[in-house]
C-alpha cells in the first residue's frame, strides 16, 4: 500500500503517503461503499444504507460527516423529517412492515448523520453512468486543498473511483484533493462554499493573502474573472466568437498552470482549444493541443480510462486528416 490513514492535525483523520509517489501514480482505487442514482437523493441514501452490510454501515458511520451551514442544516432535517414521514405512510399502507418503519427521534437523529456522512464524503461521478454519486472508504479520509497534490475520477468501466498523483508526491506528505469544482474562484467565494459544505477554514498557500504567492494568485484569478465577465457579456455580439473563445480558454489554462494546477480540468481545456483550432481550420495547433492535453491525462486519469481513450482517437483523426 503507498499511503496511510493516520491523524492529520485539526482536519482529523487524513490520508499520506509511505513513500514518495511519482506522478501520475494511481495512488488508490476503491469500489463504492455507497452508491446512488442522480435523481434518488435523500430516497437512494437512505434505502441504499438498508442494504449496508453490517461492517460497510459501521465504516459509513465512522466517517466524518458536516451538518452543514445553518441554512444547509435546515434543508436536510427538513428532508430527514419529509423522508420519515413518507415511510409512515407507506408502513401504515403496508402493516407488516409498520413496526420496523416508525420514525423516532432516534432514528431521525440516525438518517441525519448518515445524510451528512453522506453529504461530507461522496463525489459527484458525472458521465452520464447509471451510479451518480458516491461514497468511498479510504478516498473519504482525503483531505482538501485548493491547490491539490492529486485528482479523483470515476472509471466506469472498471466501477472504481481511483486516485493519482498530480505532481511527485514525497514519503509523508499529506495526499489532498480540491474538493470543489476548479473555477477559478477567488478565495472568499471558495472558503465560503468550504465553511458551508464541509465546515473548515482552508489554509492552502492559495488561501494565504498574507504570503506574495497567495496574494499573486488571487490578483490573478481576478483579472481572469473580470475578463471572463467582459467576454460573456460581448461574445453574443462578436462576429470572431470563436477566435474569443480560443484565447480565453487559453488564458484559463494559462492561470491554472501559473497556479500549479494540472488536472483533468486543464486537460479537458486543451481539448476545447485543439476542437475549436480545428473548427478554425488550424490542423497543426489542434494537434499540438490534443497532445498537451492527453499528456495531462496520462497523470491524472491513466492510460486505462476511457476518456484517455477518446483522447487517443481524436489525435489518431487529426493525424489522419493531416
Ligand atoms: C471528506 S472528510 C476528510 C477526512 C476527515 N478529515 C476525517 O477525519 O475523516 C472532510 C472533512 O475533513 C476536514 N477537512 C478536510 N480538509 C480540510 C482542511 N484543508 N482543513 C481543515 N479541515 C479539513 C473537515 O472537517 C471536512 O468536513
Amino acid at each position: 500500500m503507498k499511503y496511510e490513514i493516520r491523524q492529520a492535525g485539526v482536519k482529523g483523520l487524513g490520508l499520506f503517503a509511505k513513500s514518495p509517489i511519482a506522478r501520475g501514480t494511481r495512488i488508490l482505487s476503491e469500489r463504492p461503499l455507497l452508491a446512488i442514482r442522480q435523481d434518488q437523493e435523500v430516497d437512494g441514501i437512505f434505502s441504499a444504507t438498508k442494504s449496508l452490510t453490517q461492517n460497510d454501515r459501521k465504516a459509513l458511520l465512522d466517517l466524518s460527516g458536516h451538518s452543514g451551514g445553518q441554512s444547509l442544516e435546515f434543508a436536510r432535517w427538513m428532508q430527514v423529517v419529509w423522508w420519515n414521514v413518507k415511510s409512515l405512510v407507506r408502513s401504515v399502507r403496508h402493516p407488516s412492515t409498520f413496526t420496523s418503519s416508525i420514525p423516532s427521534p432516534r432514528s431521525m437523529r440516525e438518517h441525519m448523520t448518515i445524510f451528512n456522512v453522506f453529504r461530507s464524503n461522496s463525489f459527484d461521478l458525472g458521465g452520464g453512468g447509471s451510479i451518480q454519486q458516491a461514497v468511498f472508504d479510504n478516498v473519504a479520509r482525503i483531505n482538501h486543498s485548493c491547490l491539490p497534490n492529486a485528482q479523483g475520477n470515476f472509471h466506469s468501466t472498471l466501477g472504481r473511483f481511483n486516485v493519482h498523483a498530480l505532481r511527485d508526491i514525497k514519503s509523508g506528505e499529506e495526499v489532498t484533493l480540491n474538493y470543489l469544482p476548479e473555477l477559478g474562484s477567488l478565495a472568499a467565494s471558495r472558503g465560503s462554499k468550504l465553511q458551508e459544505g464541509y465546515g473548515f477554514d482552508c489554509d492552502c498557500p492559495a488561501c494565504d493573502l498574507t504570503t506574495a504567492r497567495g496574494k499573486a494568485g488571487e490578483e490573478r484569478r481576478a483579472e481572469e474573472r473580470k475578463r471572463i465577465k467582459e467576454f460573456a457579456a460581448t461574445v453574443e455580439k462578436n462576429a470572431e466568437g470563436m477566435d474569443a473563445e480560443l484565447r480565453m480558454t487559453k488564458r484559463f489554462i494559462k492561470l491554472f498552470e501559473a497556479e500549479g494546477i494540472t488536472g483533468r480540468e486543464v486537460a479537458s481545456m486543451y481539448f476545447e482549444v485543439a476542437k475549436l483550432n480545428v473548427k478554425l481550420g488550424r490542423h497543426d495547433e489542434a494537434l499540438r493541443c490534443a497532445e498537451k492535453g492527453l499528456e495531462l491525462d496520462q497523470y491524472c486519469i491513466g492510460f486505462d480510462h476511457p476518456t484517455y481513450e477518446n483522447g487517443v482517437e481524436f489525435i489518431t483523426a487529426l493525424k489522419s486528416k493531416a
